[in-house]
Parts: C-alpha cells; structure tokens; sequence
C-alpha cells in the first residue's frame, strides 16, 4: 500500500521571515546592531501578545467593562479558548501604570503548534489568504472571503483546511515584488515551497470553492484552531471602550492636556488620540481635530460622537498649511460665516451618530446646537465656547452634519498644545509580514515630509506651550533624525520630560549612508528624554515614538 507523505513539519508552521529592501537592512542593521534587528524584525511578525483597550472614563469605568468583557469572553467559543490557553485566572487585567487604571489588557496566547495532518490522510486542503488578510488574522479576524486568493481543488463547504499566507516574492528587477497570483488560482502542488512557514491557522471552509470566488463577502473560514489567538472586539462596547495600541495612550499622556486648554492635534484620523486627549481632559477645554482627508474627518466626527465628547471640532486641513498666511485672514471671514479662525465643525451637541449622518441639511444642524446645554454647571469649554460664538459670530461651532469644514488654517501661537502624529513609514506596526516596498530615499522623504509638518506645528505652539511629535516606525530618518533637525532649527525648543516614561531611549549619534547622505541623530543625554517603544521588548506594543518639547520664547 502506498505511504502518504505525512505533514512537514518545517513547512505547516508560522515562522515568516521579513523581507526587507536590502540597504534599508543594512541601515537598521547599522542602527540598532543585526542582533537586535533581527529581534526587532521577528517580533513584527507577531501580534503583540494582549489587546490593549482604553475605557471611555467619561461614560463608563475599567471594573464595569472588565465585568462586561469576562461575561463577553465567558459565552463565545473563541474567549472559552483564550481563558483554557492563558493558564491564569482571568485574561483580563487592569494595567498597573499609575495614571493608567483605564487601560485594560486582554492577554492572548501563542505561538501555538497546530497538527496541520492530524486525523487526515493526505496533506489537508488549503486556503491561501492575501498578507493584508493574513494580518488581520493573525490580530483576531475571521477570515473573510475578499481575502480569499486561491485553495486547492474540490474544496467543498465543511472541509478541515490550512489556511497560509501568500507573500510577496522578488522579481527579475530589483525592487521588484509580485504575489504571482491571481484571485481564483487553483493551487495545484501541495508542497510548493513559497507558502512553507506561512500558516496561520486550520479551520472549516465555510462556503465551497466555487462559493467563495462567488459571494462578495461574508466569513470563508471558520478558523476554530489559530496560531495566536486573540480576542476580537469588534463592534464591541461601542463608545464605552477603543482599542488603542499602548504607545498611543502613552502619547496622549505625554502631551499632558490640562482643562480648559486649546489644543490642535494636526492629524488625527481616526480620532484614536484626539479622543484619548479629550478624555484626559474630562471633555473640558477645545481640541481642534483636523486631517487632510475629508472621509476620515467624518471618521473622526463619528468617533467623537459615539464617545460622547463634546471638547473636540474637526476640520479638514493640510497640515503643511497649518499657519494662516495673513492674507488669509479676510478670506476665510467671507467664506465661513465671519469666523476668523477657520471653518471648524463642533460635535458638543451631537448625541448619536445617527444626528451625524450625511445629507442632514445645515439648518436643521443649527437647530440641533442651539439648544442650551442642560445642569447648573458651565464648564469653562463652555464658557470659551460662548465667548467664541460673541467673537467671531455664530456659526463657527455650527455642525455641518456628515461634511468636514475647510480651514483656511490658524494663527501663529494660537494653541496652548499641539499634537503631531504624523503620517508615517508605519514600520512599527504589527503583526507586519513584509516590509520590502520602503528604499532608504522613501524613509529620507517621509522624514522630510515629517520635518515640513513640524515646522508648522512648532509656529502654532504658543510660547510655553507644549508640542509632541509621535511616529509609529522604527525608522531613525523618522524619529531621531526629525527631533535632532527641530532641535537644531528652533533653539526656543527643548526636549521635556515625559509622564508616564515606559519607553526605551532614542538611538544617539549618526548614521553616514553609502551614497555620502550623513544623518544626525540625538546627542548624549538627549536619548533619556524621548521614548522609543521597541517591538521586539518586554512590553511587546508596537514600534513607536514620542518626543515632548516645551516651546520657550521666539525671537
Ligand atoms: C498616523 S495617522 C494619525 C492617527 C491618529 N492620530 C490617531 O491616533 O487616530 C496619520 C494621519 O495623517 C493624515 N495626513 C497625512 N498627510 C496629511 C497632511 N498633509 N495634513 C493633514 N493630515 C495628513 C492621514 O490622513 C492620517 O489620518
């Protein structure tokens, strides 16, 4: 009787290696040491091993959404595992961090070691998933079926199946990546090389092949046995809860937003931040939400919304013209509404996202705001926000109802805080199974983009005010490089100590490139006063940076 090859071991497994632009490897080689890179680089494979989920203090607390979460996990199938998995009596954990009693982990498990052949006879069945897919996967997601690129033949719906991860792969030119697949693809050979070490799980097809080609959504596999597995909270505890990667709280922390302050957060979508700044200020003060992108602004209004935050209004604006020109100035009084400080949309008066939905006309959203605010307390957001309306005229507050205002910018030194979380290489995030589009000249240029941003910001930061720069990359051209350069450039900047400080130091030195492009990073004493949060550490968050300046006198 013939043999059936039994599972390779080496190939059913979740061992991916990064792939990255080799002279960006040699860079952060150079930087960080090929030891800790290589760590760093096998830890952005993985999920980072709990999720981290911060409580909307101004509507609920952490004890009653840890009663709530724990009933959640106790009645799914998915949550039953996770307590079987963790060995500890309960999943859930408030974080220990004075000041963050907010924040609640939910604690994950794996890598786990899946039989990939047990109870078969022939290597199983196999449903290969785009990266993007992949990752979502590995973070808790179901498989859905647009991720879905190819499985094998004759897959039926019930079917036991091994799902993997199709990754890119170099091509001819350098540079060159291609997945080499389209989606429908047959995959013929069982041992084909390319998908060895890419499994992320086994699981029941959920639809048969010629279904999950043909349906445009719903779940393709049930993927009952995971690598990692860990809670997925979806749509879960709506406005009560956000899950927010660790650093990021941390950012809104370094800012350290007091009550009644003005505050610009200059690329907030999604909103994870501004409404993390907005509950540490007890919803008490003005935090002006702008993006360039007109959908994520709304993202931002719905969020603020839900939450049930009041303090913040959004506008669309490019931060690279964050400064209002003064000519400007007579513009922006004709175009909205005799305000003269931009065209800002306010969500005080905004209960429910439904009041937010798109075609609601702009009276009946005036209507809805002028409706006075009910309790015997004025808050001093409230106060100032009447003092705006006699300033500048009403409608400047004025919801537009499912539509981003455009401002026109602001005036130097008009914010006592100011929030640049800028757009990014994004090389810290995690899980990240390829990472081989970004060239050393694309890390210089967001570097560069980064440093037109800051050079916004730092004019808008009154004097004595606070700025905070936070990227979600490892790369230096990023981080330190934009620190060393601000610092250079505007003497009335210094680095300011950070609270909570859980972070790792920033990298000290220099870096001269093989094309002659020298890079400057922090200088000796200066690496203490930044946070740089290190994927491959013990806190296991993502790559991330903070720098905090305090803004002295402008000369
Ligand atoms: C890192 S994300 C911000 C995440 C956000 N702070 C949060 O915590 O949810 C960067 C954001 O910058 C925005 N962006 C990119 N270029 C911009 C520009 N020139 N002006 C304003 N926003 C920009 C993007 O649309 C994106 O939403």
């Amino acid at each position: 009787m013939e043999t059936k090859p039994s599972p390779d071991p080496e190939r059913y497994c979740y061992d991916p290696v990064l792939r990255w632009d080799p002279q960006v490897e040699d860079y952060f080689n150079k930087a960080y040491g090929p030891d800790h890179f290589a760590q760093i680089s096998k830890a952005l494979t993985r999920p980072s091993s709990y999720s981290c989920i911060r409580v909307n203090t101004v509507k609920t607390t952490s004890d009653a959404v840890i009663e709530k979460l724990t009933k959640i996990l106790n009645e799914s199938d998915d949550g039953l595992k996770l307590l079987q998995s963790d060995g500890r009596s309960s999943p859930i954990s408030k974080c220990q961090i004075p000041g963050l009693e907010y924040v609640v982990f939910v604690h994950g498990s794996g890598p786990h070691r899946i039989e990939y052949g047990a109870g078969l006879e022939s290597p199983p069945k196999e449903v290969l998933v785009s990266r993007k897919c992949a990752e979502a996967v590995l973070r808790g997601a179901q498989v859905y079926v647009p991720g879905v690129l190819a499985c094998t033949a004759h897959v039926e719906k019930g079917d036991a199946v091994a799902v993997c991860v199709a990754m890119e792969q170099p091509g001819d030119d350098e540079g060159d990546w291609s997945v080499n697949m389209t989606r429908g693809t047959t995959l013929q050979d069982p041992f084909y090389c390319e998908r060895s070490g890419l499994y992320i799980g086994m699981g029941t097809t959920m639809l048969s092949r010629a279904g999950m080609f043909r349906v445009p959504h719903g779940v393709a596999v049930d993927l009952s046995n995971r690598v990692f597995r860990l809670p997925s909270f979806h749509n879960v505890l709506e406005g009560e809860i956000f899950l927010q990667n660790l650093p990021s709280i941390i950012a809104a922390h370094a800012l350290d937003p007091q009550k009644g302050e003005r505050i610009l957060d200059m690329c907030a979508a999604p909103g994870g931040k501004t409404t993390a700044i907005a509950i540490r200020m007890n919803d008490e003060g003005e935090i002006v939400a702008a993006d360039r992108s007109h959908n994520k602004v709304l993202d931002v209004q719905k969020l603020s919304a839900e939450m049930g935050l009041s303090c913040i209004t959004t506008c669309k604006l490019d931060a690279l013209k964050s400064v209002r020109l003064p000519n400007a100035l007579s513009d922006s009084t004709t175009l909205v509404n005799g305000d003269n400080i931009g065209s800002v949309t306010n969500h005080s008066d905004l209960s429910s996202n439904e009041e937010m939905a798109p075609g609601r006309s702009e009276a009946e959203e005036n209507a809805s705001t002028e409706q006075p605010s009910g309790g015997d307390n004025v808050s001093q957001a409230e106060i100032r926000k009447n003092k705006g309306r006699l300033k500048n005229g009403r409608g400047r507050t004025q919801s537009q109802g499912g539509r981003a205002g455009k401002s026109q910018g602001f005036p130097p030194n008009s914010f006592d805080r100011v929030l640049l979380d800028a757009p990014c290489s994004a090389l810290g995030l995690r899980p990240r199974l390829f990472a081989g589009l970004e060239t050393v000249i694309s890390l210089r240029n967001h570097g560069r983009y980064q440093r037109k941003m800051l050079d916004q910001a730092v004019q808008l930061v009154r004097v004595g005010g606070i700025l905070v720069y936070s990227t979600c990359t490892i790369n230096p051209s990023e981080n330190e490089a934009v620190v060393r350069y601000a610092l250079d450039k505007y003497k009335f900047l210094s680095l300011a100590p950070q609270h909570p400080r859980i972070g790792g130091p920033g990298l000290v030195g220099r870096c001269e490139f093989p094309d002659g492009y020298v890079e400057e990073w922090l200088k000796p004493g200066e690496e203490e006063m930044v946070q740089k949060f290190d994927p491959s550490s013990e806190l296991d968050t993502i790559g991330f940076f903070i720098a905090k300046f305090s803004v002295g006198p402008k000369d």
